[in-house]
Formats: C-alpha cells, sequence, structure tokens
C-alpha cells in the first residue's frame, strides 16, 4: 500500500476578511495535487475572498494556508474584474507577453523564442492575428482570450480563476472550459469560481460549496444536492454585514470534510 500523497493545498481553519470583518471562515480541508475544483455559493459568500487569499493577495486573519509542494510565485491567477487599463495604448502581444514575466524580468527583451511562445499561446485560445491590436478595442470574449493566453505562459503548476465565465459569449466559454480541462488533464490544479451549475456538473469533478463558511466540499454530486444547496442560501440569508454578532447552529452533513467546526460561535458580522 502507497500512503496518501500530500496535500497540495492544506487549509487550517482559515479566517479571511477586510478590516478584520470575516469573509470567510472556518474553512479547513486539503486540496490534492491536480484537482479541478469549482468553487460555488451565493453572492457575497466569500469566493473572491477565497481565491485572494489563495493568491497571497489577502492575509489571513486567522488559520493558515499551506501549499507544502509549491515554489514560492508559482502559481497564476485571474482575478474577477479586468486589471488592464483599456485606455492604456498597449497592444495585444505586450499584454500577453507578460505571462513571461517571471523569466524575462520587468525591462527584459524577448528573445525569438519567447515571442513565438506568445504567438503560439494566442494561437491557442483563438486569438492569431490580434498582436497588434490595441487592448482596448477587444470585446470582452476576445478580451478574456487574451488574459487566458497570458495565463498559459504563466505555466504555473496551480491556476486560480475568478469567474471566468462571467458576461462573456458561450462560444468563448465553450473554448475556455476546453483550455480548463486541458490544464487539468496536464496535472495542474485548477480552482474556479462558477456560478453555473449546469457548467460545474458537466466539467468540474470536485465542488467546494461555500457561504461565509464550508457548507460542503467533495466529488461535485454529492455537492450540488438540493438540500446542500439550501442549506448554503439559508447560511447567506442569515448574514448581515452590520450585525455584531453570529449564532449560527449547522446539523451535521454528510459529505463534508470541512465543516467539522460548525458549530455556536461569536464572530462580529452574523446575525442571530
Ligand atoms: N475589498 C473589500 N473590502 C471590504 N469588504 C469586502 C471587500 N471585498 C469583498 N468584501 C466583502 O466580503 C464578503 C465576501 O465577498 P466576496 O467578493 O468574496 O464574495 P463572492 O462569493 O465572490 O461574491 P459574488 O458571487 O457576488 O462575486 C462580502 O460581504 C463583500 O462585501
Amino acid at each position: 500500500m502507497h500512503p496518501a500523497p500530500p496535500p497540495f493545498i492544506r487549509i487550517e481553519n482559515l479566517t479571511l476578511g477586510y478590516d478584520r470583518h470575516p469573509a470567510v471562515h472556518h474553512l479547513s480541508g486539503d486540496i490534492p495535487a491536480g484537482a479541478l475544483v469549482a468553487v460555488i455559493g451565493p453572492n457575497g459568500a466569500g469566493k473572491s475572498t477565497l481565491l485572494k487569499g489563495l493568491a497571497g493577495e489577502l492575509r489571513p486573519i486567522g488559520g493558515r494556508i499551506v501549499m507544502p509542494g509549491l515554489p514560492p510565485g508559482a502559481l497564476a491567477y485571474l482575478p474577477q474584474r479586468g486589471e488592464i487599463d483599456h485606455s492604456f495604448p498597449v497592444s495585444v502581444f505586450d499584454v500577453v507577453a507578460m505571462g513571461l514575466w517571471r523569466e524575462v524580468g520587468a525591462f527584459g527583451g524577448l528573445s525569438r523564442t519567447q515571442r513565438q511562445r506568445v504567438r503560439d499561446a494566442l494561437a491557442a485560445v483563438g486569438m492569431s492575428g490580434f498582436e497588434a491590436r490595441p487592448i482596448g478595442s477587444l470585446s470582452g470574449g476576445q478580451l478574456q482570450r487574451a488574459r487566458f493566453a497570458r495565463l498559459m505562459l504563466q505555466d504555473a503548476p496551480l491556476i486560480l480563476l475568478d469567474e471566468p465565465f462571467a458576461a462573456i459569449d458561450s462560444r468563448t466559454v465553450d473554448d475556455l472550459v476546453q483550455l480548463i480541462l486541458g490544464w487539468h488533464r496536464e496535472g495542474r490544479t485548477v480552482l474556479t469560481v462558477v456560478h453555473d451549475l449546469e457548467q460545474v456538473r458537466r466539467h468540474f469533478p470536485t465542488c467546494l460549496l461555500l457561504s461565509r463558511e464550508p457548507v460542503a466540499f467533495g466529488p461535485t454530486a454529492q455537492v450540488l444536492t438540493p438540500d446542500m444547496l439550501a442549506r448554503a442560501r439559508r447560511l447567506s440569508e442569515a448574514f448581515d454585514d452590520d450585525a455584531p454578532e453570529c449564532h449560527i447552529e449547522l446539523p451535521p452533513t454528510a459529505v463534508s470534510p470541512t465543516d467539522e467546526h460548525a458549530h455556536h460561535h461569536n464572530h462580529a458580522s452574523h446575525r442571530h
């Protein structure tokens, strides 16, 4: 018998938030290497906050995230809103080439091979011929393709995508899903915030259902049950950002390696 491989990401009683107000709390669990995880939950459930925490953009208020097998900085993160200033006169090629900054450095020039890799990444997202176009002239779907091309060049073992399909045409969504499935086949670990549950059922083997705290984490078919979704909704409705404290009691659930912390507690942002 082989011992179980170490987790790629270990989350230990994690609390993340803003100005010491928890947005996600009591999150614990292991994510194995090569997992393809959909992060789902109601609006304001803390999905983006979790990705920011994993990306290192938000420091935990409590608990910790450990990624034993990940070299420092070896993750690629696609935030929800475009971080690209559309009015900035920069070409699609240059924006995508930023994906190589770790190997090129801030002021380095690109080698011939690196320039070819940029063109290959653009071809892989169906954007050949757009190299010289100003980034601000792209449609929403084209811009998202370019952002995926940049991400590909980062060649990271861990990829975090925050609502990559929001406000994107269905053909582009299909193409982006195929790229994600390709990264999964290559053995990369991918966490994606997704709103469309059909999309999740069809393509994502593992699911984390969040509602400020973990509701369920495991195989998608066991997480996406009417019970679990109703539970997530109830938790989200019981939440009030301005309320002084919290006493939410959860019954234990069948699938949930992550909710062993369900109990009475006091946090400075729940109501009853
Ligand atoms: N920069 C911030 N400063 C203060 N509070 C924030 C900030 N960003 C998010 N929040 C709050 O944290 C909570 C969780 O937000 P988050 O964006 O993580 O939720 P989400 O699940 O991604 O929601 P959605 O599906 O609507 O994008 C919300 O109450 C939100 O208002």
